[in-house]
């Protein structure tokens, strides 16, 4: 079954060119898979489109059984509940605690408090952050600041991941932490969708890839097929 599938999709900015263009895939839910591609090549607008920030101007986008296009009003917010992210910069809120920071989309969808509590303990031991509860983000290094988004992200158990270069300020092995953690994610039933610029990071992880360039998909590679 997929989780998602891109049918001729294309998306333009004003009247500039296309971002993406006429891309189709799926993916199947319980995949791992990697969009890489150049600068400008269209992959933060791919994630965009899959988080409701933007719309197509043609095709379709569906997640699961649902076309992403009737999707309006307070149905976004729904939405956004099956499909966690990851941003580059984090988008903590800096005068909050990291708990704090994690609970909030659970707060949005109006567990009780204990639940809460519960389930963001949970997920901060599994980033390696339980110690770090009660903590501002400035008090952390970017890497912590990073699984504190990823704990935000994953906490209420989406059916899918999409980061968008969730490595790009972090050294080699804080790189490899957090994608160990994304490894995991599928197996709890979260598909897992990642962003990167980072070929030696790519390869590394031997998933399928998608690549773009210049808006359109240019290649589909089977984790087999990745050259070593
Ligand atoms: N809000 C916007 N308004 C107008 N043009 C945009 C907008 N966002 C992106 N673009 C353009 O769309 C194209 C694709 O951009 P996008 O950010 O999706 O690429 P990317 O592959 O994620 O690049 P990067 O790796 O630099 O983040 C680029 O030409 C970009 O300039």
């Amino acid at each position: 079954m997929s989780v998602l599938r891109f049918d001729n999709v294309s998306k333009r900015y004003g009247s500039g060119h296309d971002a993406l263009n006429d891309v189709s895939f799926s993916v199947a839910s319980g995949e791992m898979l990697f969009v890489t591609g150049h600068s400008g090549a269209g992959k933060s607008t791919m994630l965009r489109l899959i988080h409701l920030a933007e719309r197509p101007s043609r095709g379709a986008v569906l997640f699961g059984e649902k076309n992403l296009l009737k999707v309006r009003g307070s149905r976004v917010a729904m939405h956004r509940r099956d499909v966690g992210v990851v941003f580059q910069d984090h988008r903590l809120l800096t005068d909050r605690s990291v708990a704090d920071n994690v609970a909030l989309p659970l707060i949005l969808r109006g567990l009780r408090r204990g639940e809460i509590g519960k389930r963001v303990r949970s997920v901060l031991d599994k980033v390696g952050l339980g110690a770090r509860a009660n903590a501002l983000p400035s008090q952390l290094s970017a890497g912590e600041q990073q699984r504190v988004g990823i704990a935000r992200a994953i906490v209420g158990e989406p059916r899918l991941l999409v980061a968008d270069e969730p490595t790009g300020n972090l050294d080699p092995t804080l790189s490899a932490e957090i994608m160990a953690l994304f490894e995991s994610l599928p197996e709890r039933g979260t598909s897992v969708m990642v962003a990167s610029h980072d070929l030696a990071l790519v390869k590394r992880m031997k998933k399928r890839v998608l690549v773009l360039n210049q808006g359109r998909l240019v290649d589909d590679i089977a984790p087999e097929d990745l050259a070593l």
